[in-house]
């Protein structure tokens, strides 16, 4: 079954525990959650102990997206705080295999991200440590930007090279998703729809969750 994880984001950051809670009761299957450091992309968010903090109030997989440089220098402590998934950027990564495995060594489960402009090629000698394969479909660093097309034949060629491997790997986007790039993407081949604004920056969100399943059914 396709998977929903919406992305805290664009959440009301006064009252985060109340807007998980919202999301998981609306039947979310994965709770994203953006680390920006200011230097690998413009904005800053959330450390460690945010993804603490929220760990006791919500039984939903943390799906952590690490933004910055230098990632390997936190993988233990985002671990240590509850992160389920950590995902790195194959481009904050010259040591990218060493990272994956540092990820699993720490007890999470391990995602490759890639920007726009990087090649499924980057994937290719890292499969066997990769459990989730997470295509921007926009240009991270801000919530609510315009979905990338030319990002389908991306998926298409990821779904192909996960073809090959013998475990089970998902391919998760990020990025401008609602009920008709959701769509797009889950015939291309995604298995897990990140979504900030389309559900957060609606009023009822348990209706923008059922409507993006209703989208993926
Ligand atoms: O990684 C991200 C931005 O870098 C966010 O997960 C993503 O942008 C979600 O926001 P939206 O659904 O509003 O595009
Ligand atoms: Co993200």
């Amino acid at each position: 079954m396709k998977k929903i994880a919406p992305s805290i984001l664009s959440a009301d950051f006064s009252k985060l525990a109340a807007e998980v809670a919202e999301v998981e009761q609306a039947g979310a299957d994965y709770l994203h959650i953006d680390v920006m450091d200011g230097h690998f992309v413009p904005n800053v968010t959330f450390g460690p102990n945010v993804i603490q903090s929220l760990r006791p109030c919500t039984r939903l997989p943390l799906d952590v997206h690490l933004m910055m440089t230098n990632p390997e220098n936190y993988i233990e402590a985002f671990a240590k705080a509850g992160a389920d998934i950590i995902s790195v950027h194959a481009e904050t990564c010259p040591h990218l295999h060493r990272v994956l495995q540092l990820i699993h060594t720490s007890g999470a489960r391990a995602g490759v991200v890639l920007n726009p402009a990087t090649p499924v090629s980057a994937l290719e000698y890292v499969m066997d440590s990769t459990d989730l394969i997470l295509i921007m479909t926009v240009n991270p660093g801000f919530g609510g930007q315009t979905f990338i097309p030319g990002m389908i034949d991306k998926i298409r060629q990821t779904r192909d090279l996960i073809a090959n491997q013998s475990r089970p790997i998902e391919i998760e986007v990020d990025g401008g998703i609602n009920g008709e790039t959701a769509k797009s993407c889950a015939d291309a081949g995604a298995d897990v729809f990140v979504a900030g604004s389309f559900i957060f920056g609606k009023k009822d969100r348990a209706q923008a969750v059922q409507s993006l399943r209703s989208a993926l059914s």
